[in-house]
């Protein structure tokens, strides 16, 4: 029989971060054509939350442009240039000014000809900490009758690479929408010690009824860490109408919080000592058969974590 080499890796261990037990803000925010309108909307939601006491706050998928293909390259943004992006600007002002750090959701970013589905990471003092780039784009196969058609990848590039951020509140991997329902992504983030992953997102009515809140259960229980979801709210004008129900599960798949599809600022308690509980009970990373199974990634040895 013929052997395939491959690098097996151990997991990394979980660090203990600065703050072990705090509140999530997650930002339901309603989006409209007027991206002036999106950005000064983002920032009160932003407020609210860090008013009621989060000091780590989730925005949804492209909350600051229609989920629309046509219109991301108008409301596209460069990373690389924070003072002449009004959206990324906002995120920085305002991190800086609460003291908060904010996974931003998502943008259309325009660099170098390219336009990407991407997460901007601002960290308490308003620096740019990370950015993910959506890695699964969200082409639909047939339609089933009465769905909404979508094809992202008609003017958005993939992203090619995982990410996981260091912050005060645990190490934390990203994921935009689709990217949940690849459970090697989550796997990847869980085996080089992820406390939380989050994801953005803007699931759609038939997609999020039936799929929504099972894809984020399960990430979390396969992995034993936080899962958080943020959504577009509901626009019963648009053509793509949202799902909603933004949600944060903890590591044995029980909701911590949830809403409907309103605009809203959800607050959610988080505790990561739920996570050391939940692996000891249930000790499935030294129960796990590497004699008979491996799941390789690719890309760790590179990203040294
Ligand atoms: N934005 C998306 O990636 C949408 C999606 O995944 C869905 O099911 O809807």
């Amino acid at each position: 029989m013929a052997t395939v080499a491959v690098q097996s890796f151990v997991s990394a261990p979980l660090q203990i971060p600065n703050v072990t037990q705090f509140k999530i803000g997650i930002c339901q925010l309603i989006v409209t054509t007027e991206k002036s309108a999106n950005i000064f909307n983002a920032r009160s939601l932003i407020q609210t939350a860090a008013e009621q006491g989060a000091t780590l706050i989730l925005l949804p998928e492209m909350w600051n442009c229609p989920y629309s293909t046509d219109l991301f390259a108008k409301f596209a943004e460069e990373f690389s240039d924070i003072d002449s992006a009004p959206s990324l600007l906002m995120l920085s002002e305002v991190a800086s000014s609460l003291g908060v750090t904010i996974i931003g959701g998502s943008i259309p970013e325009k660099d170098a000809g390219q336009l990407y589905n991407s997460c901007p990471v601002f960290g308490p003092n308003g620096e740019l900490k990370a950015k993910h780039r959506k890695i699964h784009l969200f082409d639909m196969g047939k339609p089933l009758p009465g769905e909404v058609q979508f094809k992202e990848s008609v003017n958005i590039s993939a992203g090619e690479k995982p990410t996981v951020v260091d912050t005060d509140f645990g190490r934390i991997g990203i994921g935009i929408c689709h990217d949940i329902r690849f459970p090697e992504l989550a796997m990847s983030y869980s085996a080089r010690g992820a406390h939380l992953i989050c994801y953005p997102g803007a699931f759609n009515m038939s997609t999020g009824a039936t799929l929504w809140e099972l894809e984020q259960r399960t990430r979390a229980v396969d992995n034993q860490l936080y899962v958080a979801s943020c959504s577009l709210s509901r626009d019963s004008a648009s053509s793509y109408m949202i799902w909603g129900h933004s949600t944060v599960v903890g590591p044995m798949g029980k909701i911590i919080a949830t809403t409907g599809h309103e605009e809203a600022a959800l607050i959610a308690e988080i505790d990561y000592a739920a996570i050391q509980w939940t692996r000891e009970s249930l000790p499935l990373e030294s129960q796990k058969r590497n004699d008979i199974y491996q799941f390789v990634d690719l890309l760790r040895e590179s990203l040294n974590s």
